[in-house]
């Protein structure tokens, strides 16, 4: 059986969602999960579009032991060294270095000649192979490029050094058909193909990620690029764990299987998902809440007569648990830190400490304590930033009537120790919240978006707020946890403006250092 590649971009490509911001603490979480799951290549970033992207790769390079890690580089000797900068040191540096071939991206993006674009590209690679054992090259727009061009163009990058070659369905618009076609056709036609590896990248703008990945698969790709959950820019990637499983249930047509540990799917969709405030469809393929649900009469009968009558995957296959965790007010600090670590948390003791302490008070309002409370506290722990930096929230008294005005009473403690208390009305609770916080910090900010989320089931479930603001000119984005939805938009709000508060001191710290 061919054992395909799984290369990873959820980090890249999937971090180009609108909306999506993770910060160094948070990737280095995802990118550990990821190597748990199994993924051969983890993209990490793109060093040279900011100084964060630089140091989240050159982190994740340095901490990741099991799966490659990789960058992203425009056809510029500028990104590549930023990729070489960030990643050199490592077990096998990787780069993955892109530029468009379609006519369309040539001539209005790029400005350039075909040829032009040849000579670049040879250029790159020739230039990264100084460094990088491996170099990836990918054709951006390859499916709206020109067969003759594309055949003509991986002959010289290959000449000059580039031993995977990945042809992106950039914009989301092959069918499966063609896109297989496109794969036999660069494996007959390109004539130094022997020993290249070929890459599939597709998006899902017509809905078709997975079945055209699967359809590359079919078709001679040795790997498969994509995101977990699907997540992508405008409307994302393929999804891996739809391509994974559907390999590991349909064995018996694709004769292709991953390295992937299938069983750590769930919950690295619950990460990606949890941190990003991108919530997984109901109705999501493999790890929507609904993909193991039997609604109807019909199929709950067949179902408990034969599991096999309606369900072709088993919740246990992606990791999802049947056996539901009773752990309560009464358990102690052993059964907690055992179900920490089977849940993947690898946390100090002094934060496994805190986090216990979290749960406790949760297990004291809340009846029945479930593993989507605990992955939710302690991924909120792990992620958790620096202390000191930014502002807390010491009290919030809301009085809502119908027919009064909303008003709240909050006191923010600021990083010196001061804290200031204020009141301030809005057409809503959440507004008087905000527009109470708005009042106290010293910043300009504006709410772009709020989202809320509900965790685990039932009415005393906990509510997950996520928030995306300007504060100070920059975009930042927070979220926030608890049992009641107005102290969970307060905890968002204030964690978006500590993470933007984060951002400029290490910015400040680095200017420091700079100087000194
Ligand atoms: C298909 C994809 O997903 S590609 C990856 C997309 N990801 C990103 O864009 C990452 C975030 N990007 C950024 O931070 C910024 O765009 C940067 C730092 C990369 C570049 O910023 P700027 O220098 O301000 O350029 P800007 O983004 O406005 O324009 C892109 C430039 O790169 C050029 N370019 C685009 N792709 C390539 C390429 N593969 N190789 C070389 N040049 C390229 C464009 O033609 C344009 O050049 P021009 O300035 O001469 O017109
Ligand atoms: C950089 C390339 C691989 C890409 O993301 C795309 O073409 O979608």
């Amino acid at each position: 059986m061919r054992t395909i590649e799984i290369f990873d971009t959820t980090l890249r490509d999937g971090e180009q969602s609108a909306g999506v911001n993770l910060n160094t603490i948070e990737k280095i979480e995802v990118a550990k999960q990821l190597e748990r799951l199994g993924v051969d290549v983890i993209e990490a970033g793109f060093p040279a579009a900011s100084k964060g992207d630089f140091d989240a790769v050159q982190r994740i390079g340095s901490t990741i032991k099991n799966s490659s890690v990789t960058g992203l580089a425009r056809a510029q000797q500028r990104d590549i060294d930023a990729v070489w900068e960030s990643l050199k040191g490592t077990a096998e540096p990787r780069l993955h270095v892109f530029l468009a071939t379609s006519p369309i991206h040539m001539t209005h993006k790029l400005k350039m000649t075909p040829d032009q674009v040849i000579d670049t590209a040879v250029q790159a690679v020739q230039y990264a192979k100084k460094f990088f054992p491996v170099v990836q090259w990918s054709a951006e727009d390859a499916c709206r490029s020109d067969l003759n061009f594309l055949v003509k163009i991986m002959e010289r990058v290959i000449d000059a050094g580039a031993s995977v070659i990945n042809l992106p369905d950039t914009v989301g618009y092959i069918t499966p058909h063609k896109y297989g076609e496109l794969f036999r056709y660069v494996r007959e036609n390109v004539p130094n193909i022997g020993g290249v590896k070929l890459s599939a990248h597709c998006h899902d703008d017509l809905g078709m990620a997975t079945a055209n990945s699967l359809a590359a698969i079919e078709n001679g790709a040795d790997q498969i690029e994509g995101t977990i959950n699907g997540i992508g820019e405008r409307a994302g990637n393929a999804a891996l764990e739809e391509v994974a499983v559907a390999l590991r249930i349909r064995e018996d047509f694709y004769g292709a299987t991953t390295r992937l540990k299938l069983d750590e799917i769930k919950k690295t969709s619950s990460l990606v998902s949890k941190l990003t405030g991108m919530r997984v469809p109901a109705n999501k393929a493999v790890v929507g809440d609904n993909a193991f649900a039997h609604e109807s009469g019909i199929h709950q009968d067949g179902v408990l007569k034969e599991k096999t009558t309606y369900e072709i995957i088993t919740p246990e296959l992606i990791g999802v648990n049947s056996n539901r965790l009773v752990l309560g007010k009464h358990s102690g600090r052993h059964a907690f830190k055992n179900k920490a670590v089977e849940l993947g948390f690898d946390l100090t003791d002094e934060k496994l400490n805190e986090a216990f302490h979290t749960f406790k008070d949760l297990a004291d309002k809340k009846k029945e304590i479930v593993d989507e409370d605990l992955f939710s506290i302690l991924t909120n722990k792990q992620t958790e930033m620096t202390e000191g930096v930014g502002f807390t929230l010491e009290r919030m008294q809301v009085q809502y009537g119908m027919d009064n005005i909303p008003t709240a009473t909050i006191e923010l403690k600021f990083e010196d120790g001061n804290v200031t208390r204020l009141a301030s009305t809005g057409s809503g609770s959440v507004e008087a919240i905000y527009n109470t916080i708005e009042k106290i910090l010293p910043g300009k900010s504006k709410l772009l978006d709020y989202k809320i989320n509900s965790v685990g089931g039932g009415r005393d479930a906990l509510a997950e707020v996520y928030v995306r603001l300007e504060y100070d000119g920059e975009n930042t984005s927070g979220r926030g946890t608890a049992q009641d939805v107005l102290e969970a938009s307060a905890r968002a709000y204030l964690n978006a403006v500590n993470r933007s508060a984060q951002r400029s001191h290490s910015r400040g710290k680095e200017a420091v250092q700079a100087s000194l």
